[in-house]
Parts: structure tokens; C-alpha cells; sequence
């Protein structure tokens, strides 16, 4: 292996838990119903995917631009929650996962469809820890779509078949192994199936990736 390539909404930091909280809102306002399972199948999926899954629930239809301006709001809602993010927002084991990639020799990439991504990693302070962050608005097909990750393998001058991804959402799951990548899912084995291996948070990553590196599960060695 020789790129890993991390997811950042819950992954990283949970801000998977302020789009739930500004998606509830809107929902709300919209009179769809709304709750933590249904956010299920919203993570990683981009933001107007997102809104036509929400909107989908409602009685009436909506126009183009009365879909631009719910998605607007949201996102308006969304940035005032992730204001205050600082460095404690990171997730227990995001930094020293991020410093034993590149101890390792492994290059660092970030495929996050959120275009808030280059905000939220500035507000945590590990913008210098990632070798290439995807822009997000350059991506035509979001996730499941595999484009995401093999644009940052491409970028990365690295194989899909060397990288692994790291990714909290099922939708995020399928595009890494679309693009051909061994995925680590982070969170419940029940959501991310399709996971090569799944651990509960970013604290078990180094094990993990030990223990690939030492069974040549992933693609026969590390780096
Ligand atoms: O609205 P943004 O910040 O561009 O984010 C798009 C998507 O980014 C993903 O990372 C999140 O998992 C989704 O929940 C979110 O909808
Ligand atoms: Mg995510």
C-alpha cells in the first residue's frame, strides 16, 4: 500500500452530526419526516443528493430554484454550527492516524464531497497533513461514484490498487471499492458491509493497518 485516502465528515471530525442537525431543520420546515435513520442515507451523499432523498418525502414538488434556495439555507445553517470548530473537534486518533501515515512514508490524501472541507480542515488545523484535499467542487458524480477517490489517487501519482480508503458512510464505502481500493469502514460492521474491515474510530487505525501490513491483506505489502 502506498496512499491512504480519508473520508472527513465523520471520520475526522464529527460534523456528520451538524448535517444531521441542520438537515433535521430543514426537513422540518419542509414537514418531511426526519430522524437518525434516515440521516443514515444522507451521509456522504452531496448536497443537493441529499436534498432530492429529503425532498422526496414531501407532498409537493419543488422548482430548480426553490431546491437552490433550500440548499442554500441548510448549507447557511451548517456554516454558522461549524463556526466555532477549533483543534478539540478532532476526533480521538485523527492526528496520530494522519502522523503514523506519514511516518510510514505513505502519502495522505483527503476525498470529502463536502465544499466545506478546506473550512473545516483550516478550523481543525491539519491542512499541512494531507498530501493532496480533493476540491470537492471539481467532482462531477458524487459518492457512491468511485470518481472522488481515484481523482485523489491520480493526484497522489499513486494506483487505486495501492490506496486505502477510510470512509464513516455506506455511500462512502461503495465508491472506494468502485475505484478498485481495500476500504476500512469506521463504524458499525452492520452499515458498512461492504468494508473490507471495519474498526469503531480512528483510535484502532494504526493496529488495523499494522496487522494489514503484516498479513498482506490489503495488497501484499506496505510501502
Ligand atoms: O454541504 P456540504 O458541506 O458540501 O457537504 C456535502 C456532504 O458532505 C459529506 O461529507 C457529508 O457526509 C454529507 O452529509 C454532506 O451532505
Ligand atoms: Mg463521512
Amino acid at each position: 500500500m502506498k496512499a491512504v485516502i480519508f473520508d472527513l465528515d465523520g471520520v475526522i471530525t464529527d460534523t456528520a452530526h451538524y448535517h444531521f442537525l441542520a438537515w433535521q431543520k430543514l426537513a422540518q420546515s419542509q414537514d418531511v419526516h426526519f430522524d437518525e435513520a434516515f440521516n443514515e442515507n444522507l451521509k456522504g451523499i452531496d448536497r443537493m443528493g441529499s436534498l432530492e432523498l429529503i425532498l422526496a418525502g414531501a407532498s409537493r414538488s419543488y422548482s430548480d430554484a426553490e431546491k437552490l434556495a433550500l440548499a442554500d439555507s441548510k448549507n447557511a445553517h451548517y456554516k454558522t454550527l461549524i463556526a466555532e470548530m477549533s483543534p478539540a473537534d478532532l476526533l480521538p486518533g485523527a492526528v496520530a492516524a494522519l502522523d503514523w501515515c506519514r511516518a510510514q512514508g505513505l502519502k495522505v490524501g483527503l476525498a470529502s464531497v463536502s465544499k466545506n472541507a478546506f473550512t473545516v480542515l483550516e478550523s481543525l488545523g491539519i491542512t499541512d497533513k494531507f498530501d493532496y484535499v480533493v476540491d470537492a467542487a471539481t467532482i462531477a458524480r458524487g459518492k457512491p461514484d468511485p470518481e472522488i477517490f481515484l481523482r485523489a489517487a491520480s493526484e497522489l501519482g499513486v494506483d487505486p490498487a495501492d490506496c486505502v480508503g477510510v470512509e464513516d458512510a455506506a455511500a462512502g464505502v461503495t465508491a472506494i471499492k468502485a475505484a478498485g481500493m481495500f476500504a476500512i469502514g469506521v463504524g458499525q460492521p452492520a452499515t458498512l458491509w461492504q468494508a473490507d474491515t471495519v474498526i469503531p474510530g480512528l483510535e484502532q487505525f494504526k493496529n488495523m493497518m499494522e496487522t494489514l501490513c503484516k498479513t498482506g491483506a490489503s495488497s501484499g505489502s506496505c510501502s
